[in-house]
């Protein structure tokens, strides 16, 4: 019976965002029509679980005679054209001013970007919308004109009394209305909602249609039973009263009892039918048409299963449905384990398709992908922050502990050992989950580590218990290939080599680290090196020390050895020390020069083609550390330590380079006889060119340049004179100086009105009629005369 008559009728306007909403629910969503099944399933079983949750503290709340669960009964028109679909839970409930509130608003945070992001909507996101912003009532005009939503809260101490109470609204109504049902308290308490099927949705009127929508997005979410009236034939015996062979169809139905109920391994069972009188002639047996409760979910939930008796397709929808998510999960663990204190628990891990672009920006993890279960019912989804570490709070977690206490709080939790075990279990069990599928399935390996690469590092940055086996798990670019891991790397290490080579550039892109200095030897050889362009990658490294039994270096700082430098030592070392010998003048040249630089100068063995590099010492800052600290504002707060760390450098220089062979001609040439002069020119020129050269080095190696603009004023001047051209020659600058200030609005707005039809626009007024507000000669004078800096030279107290 449809709770719509004669009372007195309260009418609300709908809030103005939800019409909105409401439209764009139905527009966006009309070829998603099944979703408002699932919500209003979904509503139904929160609806239970608050009012478990409630009756844990204060068991009079629950009528014991009503059992929790949900009904669902299609009643079709008598046309056969349209019907009604009605829903029932024995939940909480809702009061008149619940009604109101949570049906009539829209008190959500995020309401106004969820109309921006809808009003720009196609239809396929709208799925995912709806669970994001939990418009899940609304749905119910995807398939329905008219809705009627019965409910009645469970009595409390404010409401000892609480009446059964309607809120109706049609699908184009702005506004709805809430007044006394009728029929009186037909629920006891709960919640019955009546949709008025729409004669385009009548498919969801059908009961094997209805099966196969909750069999498919809502049996095994929960726990509480889903019912649902279905007809059955039944040949029953016919008593003397029976003459017609006519079938007759049961009464309103009562709700579900265990009697009442479909069994599923004896499909029908005979309710109705009395057994009072044994037939003394021949029986006749007639067909009737029996109402019966059918249990659609009388399988346990599926994380309490075997996981072999669930299919893919069930764990992906059931992901979907708990954690409301419209894409499937990248991948899934199902396992069981126990905390150490007794208390043994089934888990089901997801890892969602994406990650939250949030997950970087927040500090905190603000996780609610935990959902704890106990006994198969849901007890919260607030854990707080110890649920899971920060680097793996995307994690998708159902949890069900068999022994722990049902009105267990979060503060006991806390108190025991359960979630710190539960906590590593489910790292464990993430990691477990990732290393067979990086064996056993490298695309989609790649695929997550795509998403999750980085939350990999920050986990093994973080946590010292696991960084070696998150370290595992973590993939980079090398110069030979992509998605290396560390155990490959190591395995297809050459002979003797004992270091495991890495460049780092923070936002470099992988192609420009290639191609480094630093790299171009390494590489030649055939050797493999890491390129790090992310910030996490050179502080992991830092942290891991060594792979196996090699270490890591950096190939733009000392200490690089290939490991097979012992070869040919006799022969190299005479080699080392004729070069030595040729190339001192220059080498105390260079550390005359660069003194304020760096802290020595050396020749070099690992550049190829380039002249020279600056390279950090072992303990020094990397060109890379040095921007990452600097970015943190690390200086304010290591002060002396982080310029001590800045000025490890040391200067190497390439022998077998033509420039360098050309600079140690230069030193050479300038070098006075006994008894001569040093020429200032010539010195002046080579010190010019010296620091030019420096400063490239930085550049190559990746540090900054001190001052930029001093530097590319050396190159303009070298460039002068390789051109000819005069070194004080001016620059012929004119700058047309800028209008008159304008005028003030109203000014504007005057000359305009006046001087400016529409149909012929004014000419604009020339620049030099207007009056400046500084005289245009003064301005053109000031910038022609600005002169070149003379920038003393040597030294290089500007790096
Ligand atoms: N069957 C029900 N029993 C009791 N309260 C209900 C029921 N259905 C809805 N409500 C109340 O109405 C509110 C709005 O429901 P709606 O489906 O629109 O969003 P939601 O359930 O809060 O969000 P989400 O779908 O993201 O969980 C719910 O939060 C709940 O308080």
């Amino acid at each position: 019976q449809v709770p719509d008559s004669e009372v007195p009728k309260q009418k609300h306007d709908y809030q103005s965002d939800v019409a909105r909403m409401r439209k764009i629910v139905v527009n966006s969503l009309y070829s998603n029509q099944d979703v408002f099944l699932r919500e209003l399933l979904s509503n139904a079983n929160d609806a239970l679980e608050k009012l478990r949750i409630v009756s844990l503290t204060n068991k009079d709340i629950v009528d014991p005679s009503q059992p929790l669960n949900i009904t669902i009964r299609a009643v079709k028109d008598e046309e056969g054209t349209g019907g009604r679909l009605i829903i029932t839970d024995t939940g909480i409930g809702m009061s008149p001013d619940d009604l109101t509130r949570n049906l009539g608003t829209l008190a959500k945070s995020g309401t106004s970007e969820f109309l921006a992001k809808a009003d720009s909507l196609d239809t396929s996101g709208g799925g995912n919308l709806i669970g994001q912003f939990g418009l899940g009532f609304y749905s119910s005009f995807l398939v329905a004109d008219q809705v009627y939503v019965a409910s009645i809260p469970t009595k409390s101490e404010t409401n000892p009394e609480p009446a059964q109470y309607v809120f109706s609204s049609s699908a184009d109504d702005s506004s709805f209305e809430i007044y006394p049902d009728p029929r009186g308290n037909t629920l006891g308490h709960g919640t019955e909602i009546t949709l008025v099927i729409r004669p385009d949705a009548s498919q969801f009127l059908n009961t094997d249609r209805l099966k196969e929508l909750v069999e498919k997005h809502s049996s095994f979410s929960t726990a509480f039973p889903i019912y649902l009236l279905t007809q059955v034939t039944e040949e029953v015996i016919d008593e003397d009263t029976l003459t017609e062979d006519e079938p007759s169809t049961a009464e309103e139905p009562s709700a579900p009892s265990e009697e009442s109920v479909l069994d599923d391994d004896d499909d029908v069972v005979v309710e109705e039918v009395s057994e009072e009188e044994v037939p003394t002639k021949e029986p006749k047996v007639t067909t009737v048409t029996v109402d019966k409760w059918a249990h659609l979910n009388e399988q346990p939930p599926l994380w309490m299963r075997d996981p072999k008796d669930v299919t893919n397709e069930q764990y992906i929808e059931f992901y979907k449905t708990t954690f409301k998510e419209d894409e499937a999960p990248l991948a899934w663990h199902h396992f069981q384990g126990e905390s150490g204190d007794g208390i043994h628990f089934k888990s089901i891990i997801y890892i969602p398709h994406e990650l939250n672009p949030e997950f970087w920006s927040k500090s905190t993890s603000d996780n609610k992908g935990v959902r704890l279960m106990v006994k198969r019912v849901f007890i919260t989804n607030d854990l707080g922050d110890d649920a899971l570490p920060k680097w793996a709070s995307w994690l998708k977690v159902i949890v069900d502990a068999d022994d722990l206490p049902l009105n267990v709080s979060r503060e006991t939790l806390q108190s025991t050992r359960f979630l710190k075990t539960l906590r590593s279990f489910v790292i464990k069990h993430l990691i477990k989950l990732m290393t067979r599928i990086a064996q056993d399935d490298p695309d989609k390996y790649v695929e997550i580590i795509k998403v999750y690469g980085n939350a990999i590092k920050l986990g093994a940055v973080e946590s010292t218990k696991e960084r070696n086996r998150l370290a595992v798990l973590a993939r980079w670019p090398t110069n030979l290939r992509n998605f290396t891991s560390l155990d490959e790397y190591y395995v297809n290490r050459r002979q003797g080599q004992k270091q495991v080579f890495f460049h780092a550039g923070v936002g470099a892109t992988t192609e420009n680290l290639a191609k480094s200095i630093f790299v171009e030897k390494v590489h030649a050889r055939g050797y493999e090196v890491f390129l790090l362009s992310e910030p996490l990658d050179e502080i992991l490294f830092t942290n891991l020390g060594q792979w196996q039994d090699i270490r890591f270096q950096d190939v733009a700082k000392k200490g690089l050895e290939f490991g097979d430098e012992e070869e040919d030592l006799e022969a190299e070392k005479a080699k080392d020390e004729e070069l030595a010998t040729r190339f001192q003048p220059l080498v105390d040249w260079l550390k005359q020069e660069t003194k304020d630089v760096v802290i020595d100068v050396t020749l070099s063995k690992r550049l190829v083609t380039s002249p020279c590099a600056i390279v950090a010492d072992t303990y020094g800052y990397s060109a890379n550390m040095e921007r990452i600290m600097n970015a943190q504002n690390a200086k304010q707060a290591q002060g002396f330590l982080h310029e001590m760390a800045k000025k490890q450098k040391f200067l190497e220089i390439n022998p077998h380079s033509p420039l360098i062979e050309g600079l140690l001609r230069r030193v050479e040439q300038i070098a006075p006889e006994e008894g001569e002069e040093i020429d200032p020119d010539a010195e002046a020129e080579l010190r010019e060119v010296t620091s030019i050269l420096i400063d490239s080095a930085l550049v190559r190696s990746g540090f900054d340049v001190a001052d930029p603009s001093v530097f590319f004023t050396r190159v303009d001047r070298v460039l002068r004179r390789s051109l000819g051209v005069s070194e004080l020659a001016e620059a012929d600058i004119f700058i047309k100086p800028a209008p008159p200030i304008a005028k003030p609005y109203n000014a504007v707005e005057e000359t305009e009105s006046e001087t400016a039809p529409e149909s012929e626009p004014a000419e604009p007024e020339p620049v030099q009629e207007a009056e400046p507000a500084q005289p245009a000669e003064s301005l053109s004078i000031e910038l022609e005369s600005v002169e070149e800096i003379d920038i003393p030279l040597g030294g290089h107290d500007e790096l």
